[in-house]
């Protein structure tokens, strides 16, 4: 991986303002200046996190990776004390949550639904098929 300059929270915090806008995110510092008028979230919540560590925020929204690929586009250094490597970045990867729209076209994928659901769905069926046969059997004999 490149190396990257190192940067304080100290150092970030000096960097708030619309023309120069700093910010953290999972260790990595982003100069966002440029993207502000860009961001599809506005300026203003990229603004209320400048100069700050905004990842609790970033990670909150669930963006997409097209959003974690220009995270890397505009970092100009890491924050002091991180430590990346490539495993990490493997992690980041494999662990990416879906995006709101992602999941509004998935809501039947709701984690809250019974494991057996899917069983009980096939076995119902085929017990009310089993007994209306049996029922029709039974009622011809007799
Ligand atoms: C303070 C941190 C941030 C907050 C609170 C924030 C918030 C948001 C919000 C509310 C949206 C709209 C979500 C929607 O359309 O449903 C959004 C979209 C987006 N944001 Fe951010 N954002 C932050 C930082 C960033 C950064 C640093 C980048 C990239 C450099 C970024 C890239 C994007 C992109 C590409 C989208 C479009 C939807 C997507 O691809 O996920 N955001 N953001």
């Amino acid at each position: 991986m490149a190396e990257h300059t190192v940067f304080t929270f100290l150092q970030v915090a000096q960097h708030k303002s619309k023309n120069d806008c700093w910010l953290v995110i999972d260790g990595k510092v982003l100069n966002v200046t440029k993207f502000l008028e860009e961001h599809p979230g506005g300026e203003e919540v990229l603004m209320e996190s400048a100069g700050k560590d905004a990842s609790k925020e970033f990670n909150d929204i669930g963006h997409s990776k097209t959003a974690k690929i220009l995270v890397d586009k505009y970092q100009v250094g890491v924050i002091q004390g991180y430590t990346s490597s490539n495993n990490e970045h493997v992690q980041v990867a494999s662990t990416e949550e879906p995006t709101k729209r992602e999941m509004s076209a998935f809501v039947i994928r709701d984690e809250r639904r019974p494991k057996y659901a899917g069983l009980l769905e096939f076995i119902v069926p085929l017990l009310v098929a089993a007994s209306y046969f049996c029922y029709r059997y039974l009622t011809r004999s007799s």
